[in-house]
């Protein structure tokens, strides 16, 4: 059988502790297409940012294994980027400079200093945020820390880009408007990207496919579904869409009838 674009190949996940030891995932398989916008849905603490983490090389899987474009992926790479949903920018350095830390890296001695400039600037248009390129992450609202924190992901060409519930800090409308900016790039640019999220609207809103994760313990793939909604996507027109209710009402079931969250005994 041909293998996807980002594969990952039964992968487990035991965590080790002060000698106790905790299965998160077991047997996680997964094959993503060029250009796919896949999200990951499941409840709190069952392992989604732990297969995101593993697909980016942040962490060690416990056996399986991960390949992008043929090539086996174990290790943190400039192919993979990440976006957290607390931005990462580094707060001494402005706007411009947290970008261009990440491009002067990827691109030393492939693109000039000048060169290098119009890139950084082409991926803060891309975001909308070229207007505050000298302002430091202090100065900047939640909401555009995280453009800038796309802005730099993007400026590294990833082959993929992991999105690590990147709107989950924002209030609704300032979600709204990434999602929409994310949709407008995801259909600009063709990246194939993965995203974490709680959200539902979200998943069904951006997705290609929702992978839905069984709970914890030795998580699993529980269902994937398929959003075949055409492109591009309007969230209003939306609202009253019969395949986007199906869709809506099918990741719901699987989250609070088949895979109810049981909270621990108190
Ligand atoms: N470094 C680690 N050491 C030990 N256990 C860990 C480690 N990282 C994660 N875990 C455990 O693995 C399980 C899955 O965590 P993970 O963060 O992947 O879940 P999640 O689905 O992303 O959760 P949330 O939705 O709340 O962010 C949790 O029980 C967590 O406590």
């Amino acid at each position: 059988m041909a293998q996807s674009y980002l594969s990952l190949e039964f992968i487990d996940k035991t965590f080790e502790r002060n000698g106790t030891k905790s299965e998160v995932l077991k047997q996680v398989s997964l094959g993503v297409d060029k250009g796919e916008f896949v999200s990951i849905i499941g409840h709190s603490g069952c392992g989604k940012s732990t297969v995101l983490n593993i697909i980016a090389g942040l962490i060690d899987a416990t056996s399986g294994a991960v390949f992008l474009d043929g090539k086996h992926v174990d290790a943190p790479g400039p192919e993979r980027a990440v976006v957290f949903q607390n931005h990462s920018l580094l707060p001494w350095l402005s706007v411009y400079e947290n970008i261009n830390l990440a491009v002067s890296k990827v691109f030393r001695g492939k693109k000039t200093k000048s060169e290098q400039h119009d890139w950084v600037m082409h991926n803060l248009d891309l975001v909308q945020m070229a207007h505050a390129k000298d302002k430091r992450p202090a100065e900047i609202s939640g909401g555009m820390k995280q453009r800038v924190g796309i802005a730099r992901a993007l400026a590294m060409e990833p082959k993929v880009l992991l999105l690590d519930e990147p709107f989950g800090a924002l209030d609704a409308l300032t979600r709204a408007h990434l999602q929409d900016a994310v949709m407008e790039i995801h259909a600009r640019l063709g990246n194939t990207m993965i995203m974490i999220t709680h959200d539902v609207d979200e998943a069904v809103l951006l997705s290609d496919r929702i992978v839905m994760m069984t709970n914890g313990p030795a998580a699993k793939i529980g269902e994937v579904l398929e959003v075949p909604i055409a492109r591009p996507r309007n969230r209003i027109e939306l609202a009253s869409d019969r395949t986007y209710l199906k869709c809506r009402e099918a990741v719901l079931k699987f989250l609070y009838e088949r895979h109810r969250f049981v909270e621990a005994a108190e």
